[in-house]
């Protein structure tokens, strides 16, 4: 079982090992032992979205599974990203600051036991701090739609166990286990608390109440899942969960919130509202003030990359950009 906060790995004999274990990975083991905080994850989808919230000094980022199906397939949250393409976007994201931890959605682990273990070594490979994998069916679908469908409990304890065991290989990457029951055919409330205890006498990491319904839903989830295994909410405006804030969510006693859509639902009006200006005028928006490709790249690390040519010697940046 991994253990928050110890930092280490229990490897077992027969299994792929590892180097060692992953700093992000750590730091967030580090975050989730101190009961008295949360951890504070802003969603984010890509490259540039995951720069410019780290520029704000966030502590960690969410890799949201929707954005990452939406932003590299311009695919709704059906199911339709496979895990090469969500490997990818996090190992993206979590090697532009290796020292911010990223949690990732994995889905429900793209398919059988192997398939579930397989995701969560790549994803540690990739340098991801943590990840969340779910009880719905392969063709799934986002958590805060109708007409989902569940594996059995005993299949999806065999798939926390498969995402332990690949864990305790060597990385100390944390599993988060996600129940979708609530608001799935053949769930309920009672139903997700009971799986998700059940994925923490597994040895899960922490645990995903998947679209609760209501503040009183909210603490009544707290008050029954277990004290010593942090829980996280995952708050989505126009979702089932309602909108609190921060303080609000940790006071409850959550100790991980993630807004997946934040970054998105600021991106895609900015982005029609541009493309609809070019159409119309024949010219792009003089509001707000062009940034101009050295400012854009800037935002990408443009001033630490020409930093890092000229320590090595390098003139391609001398006279500037
Ligand atoms: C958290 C989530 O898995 C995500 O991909 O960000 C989604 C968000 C969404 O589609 O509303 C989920 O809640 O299923």
């Amino acid at each position: 079982m991994g253990s928050i906060g110890n930092g280490n790995g229990n490897g077992n004999g027969n299994a792929v090992r590892f180097n060692g274990p992953i700093p992000a990975a750590r730091r967030l083991r580090q975050m989730l032992s101190d009961p008295r905080k949360a951890v504070f994850a802003p969603g984010v989808y890509d490259g540039i979205s995951a720069r410019v919230a780290l520029a704000q000094g966030y502590d960690c980022l969410y890799m949201t599974g929707a954005g990452t199906s939406m932003s590299c397939l311009g695919m709704p949250d059906l199911g339709l990203a496979n895990g090469t393409d969500m490997v990818r976007n996090a190992g993206i994201i979590a090697s532009l600051d290796p020292s911010i931890p990223v949690i990732a959605d994995a889905d429900m682990g793209y398919g059988g036991t192997l398939n579930v273990a397989n995701t969560v070594r790549q994803y540690a490979r990739a340098g991801v701090a943590g990840l969340h994998i779910e009880d719905q069916v392969v063709a799934k679908r986002c958590g805060h739609l109708a007409g989902k469908t569940l594996i059995s409990r005993e299949e999806y304890a065999n798939h926390i166990r498969a995402a332990c065991k690949a864990r305790d290989e060597g990385t100390d990457i944390v599993v988060i286990a996600r129940s979708d029951a609530r608001n799935a055919e053949g769930g309920g409330f009672e139903e997700s608390v009971a799986r998700l205890r059940l994925a923490a006498e597994i040895g899960a990491d922490a645990l995903f109440f998947e679209a609760l319904a209501g503040v009183d839903e909210c603490k009544e989830a707290i008050k029954l899942l277990p004290r010593n295994i942090p829980v996280l909410i995952n708050i989505i405006a126009g979702g089932k969960t309602p909108v609190i804030s921060f303080d609000e969510a940790q006071q409850i006693g959550f100790r991980i919130v993630i807004w997946p859509f934040v970054g998105l639902e600021a991106a895609v009006p900015g982005l029609e509202n541009a493309y609809r200006i070019l159409k119309k005028t024949g010219k792009p928006p003089a509001e707000p003030t062009p940034m101009g490709p050295a400012g854009l790249f800037d935002v990408c690390g443009l001033q630490d990359l020409m930093a890092f040519d000229a320590a090595v010697g390098g003139s391609a940046f001398s006279s500037g950009v």
